[in-house]
């Protein structure tokens, strides 16, 4: 029987798990279970092929646990959807606001609402909490995190207004039930939230008891409850909406205990399962509510703040002997040759970073690499992190030793060798191994043994879980299998294999890229402007070859020239030809759209670059002689080494509008004198490049502070890198922008927000290509430009605190262990961050070298 690559894929996408109206996970559950192996089965049959399925179905069809199997299942269920999450959350934000204004009635109906939808408020769309008792169902929601406490049995609250509830106090309860409506309305909302908050917290002991979710109306949590009603002990609350339709459609019962959260709509149930593994691991739940529109969108912002978007982290720690970065260039290279390089992003983690900084939310894998021993200070917050749902892979790291009770058998050393994959997870095995190290933490569960040492059979990979929290330590330097001189191929393989396996086992999806090789540029602009571009060059090219610090660019036309092959270190440039047989870029649409004096007026394209910032950076031949009144940028349909702020990487796939734009500004000039300016009008420029056009005003793109475009509050579309050099009182700066226009990855697209856009608001907004994109964006930055310099920044600001989303907003400014309060009021005279203190204190923050996490409201202060 052929086996379709994508069974699990597809099981999910109609799993009964989550679409139909089952009454026992038990029955379905088994019924999908005897399906995989039935297909794991058939396949094995035709020997030929190879197992199309994956190796969570293999897992799954050869395990004998119940729990580990579906385990299995949902892991590889969470990888699928990993993916998509992000822009699922965005969705849901769409899907419940339609609900909302499509469904009032039934909404009203559902919950005895009717009066409050007849009264004036709702039909002006607000369903309002009239008062805090069970029977009147609050109808406005927000999200609230109900992270586990120390010991598991209880739970802190946290609501939407960042309060953190007491605990599981009943006098709490009752106190909040009996309090009186009060006449203000935010008022009403939050005794109403925190009243059902107790009820839910009251019954619900949080902890590794559970087993199963059960699905409760929020009428129930309302009734049965306050009643102490037993259906709630040792439950876990994932989620639930206010819609009745969509109740309807939800299955009474789901199984597996750690099934993770979900929230509903009408159209579907949105597993978000991706945040919430961490929920559940976590101990933590999170609500979701449905919500009157207009309260919506900062609440639902609000409770995305939760949930990360950008492309989620994968962390190395290397420790304090690692001082010149080897072993962390040394993991970095091995993990990077597996991994899916357009889903994640590495970084160094360092010791101090790791008590002050704001990791763990993005944090998909912490890879712990070091040698040396850790502080007790940091194996605490590390411990937190695996407990909290966290994924750690210990490459040979000492912090393995440090989790565990006992030392470690003296056998269990790093070692390079030969080792054999445990399949099967044999029980007496995993006896020996308590034997050996009884786990400390984790006491309960059992350690697995992943890989074992091929002569010995001592466990050399062992796999700790808690929850969807899950530790692998490794005593095989699987970093080292990427060094050429050490292995031969077959241990390369076989390692490279295993740390697959085990990344997998990790949740991380490991496809990794094959780097494109890199692609000439051409020259595209009128024939005019053409000529004075090369007869500008002409005096500075030495035999066509304009020379950088780094990069060389090679003139010549494709008919003349001897190309040669584009590398980093030389680029060819293609300067004759017709502009529109050349490329994919499609110069007509481009000029049809561009309508600048000077800006834009060339372009360079390339389909695969290192960076677009390269072609101007370090090459002041180049950039000098270029004509005054004929501005350049360079376009890329990829880039392999993509430059973020901050040294970070900027993740490239096609889809991405990825541009860097030339411009010359005199010192002694409105903007030469305030550059920090520059990335501001940049990323003003991207935002109203769409939002100026007839229809588009009311998309809901905005700016973060310093210069990063999002999508609502949360997601992560765009972002801009400046970059100058000076000479002769003129700057020259180089403008890099990227713009994510058509990609669905890695967070969510222009182009899906236009869609998204349309569909809520009945609306046909066209999509944006690449091509008028970099257009519009070129003109505003011009004209934006202009007025800069004549009019200085005052009307500039008008326009971006229109689209920027931090003004009065309370942040934490914090250097070392120092924190303080302060109020955001705006940008200084600079274009730099301008906080005022509690005493009223002004001052200017750089976005340079500080640490941000302004929807965090934190802003942290580069050591000095
Ligand atoms: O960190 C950021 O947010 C800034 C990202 C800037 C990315 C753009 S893509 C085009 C240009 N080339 C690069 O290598 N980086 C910029």
């Amino acid at each position: 029987m052929a086996v379709d690559p994508n069974y699990l894929t597809n099981m999910y996408e109609t799993s009964p798990l989550v679409n139909d109206n089952c009454t026992t996970f038990r029955e379905k559950y088994n019924h999908c279970y005897t399906k995989i192996a039935q297909d794991v089965e058939d396949n094995q049959a035709v020997t030929h092929m190879k197992p199309p399925i994956s190796d969570e179905a293999m897992s799954v069809s050869s395990s004998t646990d119940d729990s580990a199997a579906a385990a299995a299942v949902f892991r590889h269920l969470d990888n699928l959807v990993r993916d998509r999450v992000n822009g699922e959350l965005e969705k849901l934000k769409h899907n419940v606001h339609r609900i909302l204004s499509d469904q009032q009635q039934d909404f009203a109906q559902a919950f005895g609402l009717h009066d409050e939808l007849s009264s004036s408020e709702a039909s002006a769309s607000h369903v309002v909490p009239q008062n805090n008792r069970g029977d009147d169902t609050s109808s406005d929601g927000c999200q609230f995190l109900v992270e586990g406490d120390s010991d598991c049995d209880a739970a802190i609250v946290r609501n939407d207004y960042g309060e953190q509830l007491c605990p599981n106090c009943n006098s709490c309860l009752e106190s909040a039930a009996s309090e009186n409506p009060s006449k203000d309305k935010e008022e009403e909302e939050k005794i109403a939230m925190k009243y059902l908050l107790r009820l839910m917290t009251a019954s619900s002991r949080l902890g590794n008891a559970l087993k199963r979710i059960e699905y409760r109306t929020a009428r129930d949590f309302l009734t049965v409850i306050p009643l102490g009603g037993p259906t709630f002990e040792n439950s876990h609350l994932i989620g639930f909406s206010c819609d009745k339709r969509a109740l309807l459609n939800v299955p009474q019962m789901l199984g597996a205990g750690w099934l993770v959260g979900f929230a509903l709509t009408k159209l579907r149930i949105l597993n978000l399962t991706s945040s919430c593994t961490k929920v559940a691991g976590a101990n933590e739940i999170s609500i979701f509510r449905s919500s009157p529109a207009t309260r919506l969108t900062s609440h639902v912002s609000k409770a995305m703040t939760t949930k990360s978007s950008k492309p989620p982290n994968i962390l190395i720690y290397t420790g304090n002997s690692d001082t010149e970065g080897r072993r962390f260039t040394e993991v970095k290279k091995a993990l990077s040759q597996v991994i899916n390089l357009h889903s994640y992003v590495m970084y160094r983690i360092y010791e101090q970073q790791i008590t002050t900084h704001p990791w763990v939310e993005n944090t998909a894998l912490l890879v712990l690499g070091n040698s040396d021993s850790m502080s007790s200070k940091v194996r605490q917050v590390f411990v937190k992190y695996l407990e909290s749902g966290g994924q750690i892979l210990s490459l040979c790291s000492p912090f393995m030793c440090q989790v565990v009770k006992k030392p470690l058998d003296k056998h269990l050393k790093p070692f390079i060798g030969s080792f054999r994959v445990n399949q099967e997870v044999l029980p007496d095995a995993i006896q020996d191994f308590s034997a050996l190290c009884q786990p400390y933490y984790f006491e309960g569960e059992k350690a697995k043994i992943v890989a074992e040492e091929e002569t010995s059979r001592k466990p050399v990979v062992i796999q700790i879980s808690e929850g969807s929290g899950n530790a692998l330590f490794s005593l095989v330097h699987f970093e080292s299998f990427t060094d050429y001189g050490k292995l031969h191929g077959q241990e390369q393989d076989a390692g490279r294999k295993m740390l697959v396996h085990i990344l997998k086992l990790l949740g991380i999806s490991c496809q990794p890229l094959e780097v494109p090789e890199l692609t000439p540029l051409y020259l595209l602009a009128n024939e005019q402007d053409k000529k004075r571009l090369m007869q500008s060059l002409r005096s500075s090219l030495e035999e066509g070859i304009c020379k950088g610090n780094q990069l060389s660019l090679h003139f010549g036309a494709s008919d003349e020239m001897y190309i040669p092959n584009a590398t980093e270190e030389k680029l060819p440039v293609i300067c004759q030809g017709e502009n529109s047989k050349a490329v994919t870029f499609n110069w007509s649409t481009y000029q049809k759209c561009l309508s600048t004096k000077v800006l834009g007026k060339v372009v360079l394209y390339t389909d695969i670059i290192t960076s677009t910032q390269t072609v101007f950076d370090g090459n002041y031949t180049f950039t000098s002689n270029i004509p005054e009144d004929l501005g350049i940028v360079v376009i890329a349909g990829q880039q392999v080494k993509g430059q973020g702020r901050g040294g970070n990487v900027w993740l490239s796939p096609s889809g991405c509008l990825m541009f860097s734009l030339h411009v010359r500004i005199p010192f002694a000039s409105n903007l030469g004198r305030r550059l920090p300016y520059l990335q501001h009008i940049a990323s003003l420029a991207a935002v109203e490049a769409i939002t100026s056009q007839p229809g588009y005003e009311d998309i809901n793109i905005r700016l973060k502070w310093p210069n990063d475009v999002y999508y609502g509050q949360k997601i992560k579309i765009g972002g801009v890198i400046v970059t100058s050099s000076a000479k002769d009182n003129i700057l020259s700066a180089v403008m890099g922008m990227g713009i994510n226009i058509s990609n669905t990855k890695p967070t969510i697209s222009v182009n899906e927000i236009i869609s998204l856009h349309n569909s809520e608001h009945g609306t046909n907004l066209k999509q944006l290509t690449t091509e008028e994109m970099l257009a519009r964006t070129v003109n505003k930055i011009e004209t934006l430009f202009e007025d800069f310099q004549e009019n200085g920044s005052a009307p500039f600001l008008k326009k971006y605190y229109n689209r920027w989303l931090h003004s009065e907003v309370t942040v934490n400014l914090s250097a070392n262990e120092d924190k303080k309060e302060v109020v955001i009021k705006g940008l200084d005279e600079f274009g730099f961050l301008l906080v005022q203190t509690k005493s009223g204190e002004s001052l200017s923050v750089q976005p340079d070298g500080n640490t941000f996490d302004m929807l965090k409201n934190l802003i942290a202060i580069k050591n000095s």
